[in-house]
């Protein structure tokens, strides 16, 4: 079979309900710079007297591009988080597309296929992937109107950088409407095994989705390198055969005279600031005062995540009832508090690992806590961001145990807080920051045994073995900041030629492939960080 062209004509992801090849918009005195993104960088706010509020979101992928979209004519086009809204709020110096959903769209694009079907897809199906045709309907119909929000947004040849596993569609969809757009694309998730990302049903789509971009970045090489497989063996297209480096040595996939660069690019925290004011003296007195409230027990335990399947919330508090079974931890003088943020709450996977949660929490708590004093303190509710930063600051160990995760900003936040060089972070090896932080205790989330041992060394640690650790692991975190990973992959975006990216030369581009429906016989890498190649860390420079 011949391979099948990126931009072949009548196809369901860039045909419109009419049936008609969609239109070049009218030009273009738009943004320069245009976020795509599936949230707006801000969160509604309604206060007790009724007024609105438009409040930043705390993340970092809104820190690390609000200065260049500010000094660019900046564009953010996303959806408010509300439905049925047709809210679009203002932004000093960021011009604000919303893109309304309504809530059927919710339902299946949001909750159904980005969080019930690519989401478990793309973490190792933890759950089981559910795979319907209309949620896919959905989510194409959805993208298709991010793609028209940015083509609208984009004044003549901007550059647009679209986020994530909700819009793979839209750099396709993008470029057929405006071809003069330079368009990047990043996946904040992890990109799985070709083997079960084969289960797809719309597979090709997603890949050929993703072709439209000029460069698509994610955090590790292994995910790089498996997408580089499958845009040979599902779109047909001639790749590069070289293995990827971090920021370098990018993959190259050649989509008729449009050339495809493929990379990966770790992201990070604003770790400069955060560690500033992890330093001032109300944030230390406040962490001061958190372990007076926990009864200043000998070892504080934390954990903070989005209450999400994937985080292995589960494995750390089985680890610790068996820690504490064991007399390995004294119930007496250990506090483990887990921070949960409500999350995806309809969607009915994350509805059952709650209530498992809770129910551990319970039993732990049942078995060994003492009046007044539980063993397991668990809050289901936001945290504000510097009471957070104290609760980093007053943790004596900081458990990251997911089974999975793209790359987990919290491991990298409880270090870039820790300026007194004190503190243990116990961390997955299933973590995109597992492979940067190398100096943490990391363990196999799989292996019980293992989590215990590493949780009982982080608690046991001397001073000096715990002050190298985090010496090392703060060197990684404050040389490799938000900035750093927008400007490495806007730099590469922007780069015109392969030359002007010296770590490009030499690509050979191997023969593409016809389209295939039976699994590969070479198995690219998981895009697991075991076995580990350190990212160019600073932390063995
Ligand atoms: O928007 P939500 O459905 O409420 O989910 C929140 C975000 O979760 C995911 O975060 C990922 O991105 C992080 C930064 O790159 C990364 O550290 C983490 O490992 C990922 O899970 C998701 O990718 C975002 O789109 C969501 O907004
Ligand atoms: N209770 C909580 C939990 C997490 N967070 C923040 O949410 C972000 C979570 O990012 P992450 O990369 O670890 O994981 P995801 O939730 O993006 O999958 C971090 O910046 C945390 O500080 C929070 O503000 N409050």
């Amino acid at each position: 079979m011949a391979p099948r062209p990126v931009e072949s004509g009548p196809d369901p992801v860039t045909d419109t309900a009419s049936g008609e090849r969609p239109h070049r918009t009218a030009p273009h005195d738009g943004a320069e710079f245009v976020v795509v993104a599936n949230r707006l960088p801000v969160d509604k706010e309604v206060l007790p007297d009724g007024t609105v509020n438009w409040k930043r979101s705390p993340g970092g992928l809104v820190t690390a591009l609000e200065p260049i979209l500010r000094a660019n004519t900046g564009a953010w086009v996303g959806w408010s988080g509300i439905p049925d809204s047709d809210d679009n709020p203002d932004i000093e110096g960021i011009d604000i597309h919303a893109v309304p959903l309504s809530a059927q769209e919710i339902a299946e694009y949001y909750e159904g296929f980005s969080n019930a079907t690519l989401w478990p897809l793309y973490h190792d199906v933890i759950v089981k992937p559910e795979y319907h045709r209309e949620w896919w309907n959905t989510y194409v119909e959805v993208n298709r109107r991010f793609a028209e929000a940015a083509s609208k947004a984009a004044g003549e040849g901007a550059i647009v950088w679209v986020q994530d596993y909700q819009l793979q569609l839209v750099p396709k969809m993008l470029r057929m409407l405006r071809p003069d757009v330079k368009i990047g694309f990043f996946l904040h998730i992890p990109f799985p095994p070709v083997e079960l990302f084969m289960q797809m049903p719309w597979r090709t789509e997603i890949v050929e989705g993703l072709l439209g971009a000029d460069l698509i970045g994610f955090h590790l090489p292994g995910g790089a390198q498996n997408f580089l497989y499958l845009a040979r063996r599902l779109a047909g297209q001639a790749t590069s055969k070289g293995t990827v480096g971090v920021r370098s040595r990018f993959g190259v996939v050649q989509v008729g005279f449009r050339t495809v660069r493929v990379g990966a690019f770790p992201i990070s925290i604003d770790s400069g600031a955060l560690a500033a004011l992890a330093k001032t003296k109300r944030i230390r007195d406040r962490a001061a005062e958190i372990r007076r409230e926990l009864g200043n027990p000998k070892t504080i335990m934390l954990g903070v995540d989005r209450l999400d399947y994937t985080k292995g919330i589960d494995v750390r508090l089985k680890a610790i009832s068996e820690l504490l079974a064991e007399g390995r931890l004294d119930a007496s003088e250990t506090v483990m508090l887990q921070l949960a943020t409500p999350s995806r709450e309809r969607v009915e996977s994350y509805k059952q690992m709650r209530a498992g949660i809770e129910q551990l929490v319970g039993n732990i708590n049942g078995n060994y806590a003492t009046v007044g004093h539980p063993v397991v303190q668990y809050l289901h509710r936001p945290v504000p961001r510097e009471e957070l930063i104290a609760f980093f600051v007053a943790a004596d160990v900081m458990l990251v145990t997911p089974l999975r995760d793209g790359m987990n900003l919290v491991a990298k936040e409880y270090v870039a807080c820790r300026t007194d060089l004190g503190g243990a972070l116990v961390l997955s090896e299933f973590t995109g920051a597992a492979a940067e932080l190398r100096s943490a205790y990391q363990a196999n989330p799989y292996d019980l045994d293992g989590v215990k041992d590493a949780i009982e060394a982080a608690v046991k640690q001397s001073e000096h073995e715990g002050r190298r650790r985090m010496r090392a692991l703060r060197r990684q975190v404050l040389a490799h900041d938000v900035d750093k990973w927008a400007r490495s992959f806007l730099g590469t975006l922007n780069a015109e030629s392969e030359t002007e990216l010296s770590a490009n030369r030499g690509v050979e581009l191997v023969e593409s492939a016809a389209p295939v429906t039976e699994l590969p016989e070479l198995r690219p890498a998981t895009e697991s960080a075991v076995p580990a190649e350190s990212h160019d860390t600073a932390e063995n420079e």
